[in-house]
């Protein structure tokens, strides 16, 4: 058994650890902070977590008591990991970073896309790229991971196969994305009202969002070489989930394309490649840890159309934390993670 802790527990990816966590049987989740909350207990803020967190309350982060853990998750904003993040790993406690603190490797581009200077240079040279079924051997011995954003989860899973092979333009990719709300965090915001999100999409961050960078990144590290990427996200009217229409241009004959998809993931607990012809719905990932892939060539033509869905919560963020702590700690990968989705 393990203790970990999680500092931001009152956000929706620090309550969604705690949901996934409290069915993990190797961990203990023994300190969870929230300033605003201190003193609160965590089964009085979240209900449907009674029976299973009854003594567990939320304090101030307190790095000398986070360092006594085995390891402690970042569910904070942008930022808040810069700083702590050294003094734990001091102290010999694995860092897992939902925020987007060590995703990029350049500092000054952080600071670009982020509008802050980079708070801790010195440890981006030993931060790992918490994406499983690309960085996995480097995660198992990984003192700190960032885990991936929701919307590059989908994008690269997406696009991974046929830029590994080769067979696309990668000059030339558009990534058409939609999230649901929660994806814009807990705290009150008047776009996240039910009166101004549901009954109605739009898009937003079309000339410029902060993930693009992310996602160019490790679609560059796949590829080996530059990558063009038009990146448009959308708000939905959903509460969770990230559905990705991923187009791209053959440059070789691709032969099977099902098949490639089948053997890359083949093995691979939480992507699940279709069946042809599938259209995967977001909902049926809801709450899970999967990734769920149809690939598409219509009319047989030199386009390749890739769809690609997870739980911008889950997959996009708690549950990915939940399997980059499996592997640092030699637990099977899968472990808490396999429930299936609530339908309808
Ligand atoms: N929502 C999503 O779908 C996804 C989110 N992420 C990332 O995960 C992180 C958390 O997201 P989310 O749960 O939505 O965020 P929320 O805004 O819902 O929650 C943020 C949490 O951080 C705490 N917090 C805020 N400021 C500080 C601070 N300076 N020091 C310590 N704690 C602080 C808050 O508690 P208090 O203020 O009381 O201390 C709160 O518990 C973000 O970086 C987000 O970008 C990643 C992938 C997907
Ligand atoms: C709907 C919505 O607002 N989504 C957020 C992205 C989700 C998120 O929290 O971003 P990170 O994965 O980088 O932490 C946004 O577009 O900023």
């Amino acid at each position: 058994m393990i203790k970990v802790g999680i500092v931001g527990g009152t956000g929706y990816t620090g309550v969604e650890l705690l949901r996934l966590l409290a069915m993990h049987p190797h961990v203990e989740v023994t300190a969870i902070t929230s300033r605003s909350e201190a003193g609160v207990r965590v089964s009085d803020m979240y209900p449907n977590l009674r029976g299973h967190y009854d003594t567990l309350a939320f304090s101030e982060p307190d790095a000398k008591q986070l360092g006594r853990l085995d390891a402690v998750f970042f569910a904070t904003p942008h930022g808040v990991a810069h700083a702590l993040a050294s003094e734990l790993l001091d102290q010999g406690t694995r860092v897992i970073d939902l925020s987007a603190d060590f995703r990029l490797r350049d500092a000054d581009e952080w600071a670009q896309w982020y509008g802050q200077p980079h708070g801790a240079p010195a440890l981006l040279g030993e931060a790992v790229y918490g994406l499983p079924e690309m960085h996995r051997e480097q995660i198992k011995t990984a003192r700190l991971v960032a885990v991936p954003g929701c919307y590059p989860t989908a994008v690269q899973l997406g696009y991974l196969p046929l830029l590994e092979a080769g067979l696309v333009d990668a000059g030339r990719l558009i990534a058409d994305c939609k999230s649901g709300v929660t994806g814009a965090g807990r705290g009150a915001k008047v776009g996240s009202l039910l009166a101004e999100a549901s009954e109605s999409m739009k898009a937003y961050g079309a000339s410029g969002h902060r993930h693009l960078p992310e996602i160019r990144q490790g679609l560059t590290d796949i590829q080996a070489g530059a990558v063009s990427l038009t990146f448009v996200p959308h708000l939905t009217p959903m509460i969770r989930g990230i559905h990705a229409t991923l187009y791209s241009t053959l440059i070789e004959a691709p032969g099977d394309l099902q098949t490639l998809f089948e053997r890359r993931y083949a093995g691979e607990p939480c992507v699940d490649v279709m069946p042809p012809g599938s259209h995967p719905e977001t909902r049926s990932v809801k709450g899970t840890n999967t990734c769920r892939i149809a690939v598409h060539r219509p009319e047989n033509s030199d386009t390749v159309v890739v769809l690609s869905v997870i739980d911008n919560l889950v997959k996009g963020a708690s549950g990915q934390a939940v399997q980059n702590l499996n592997l640092m700690f030699g637990y099977d990968e899968a472990t808490g993670l396999s429930a299936p989705a609530v339908m309808p």
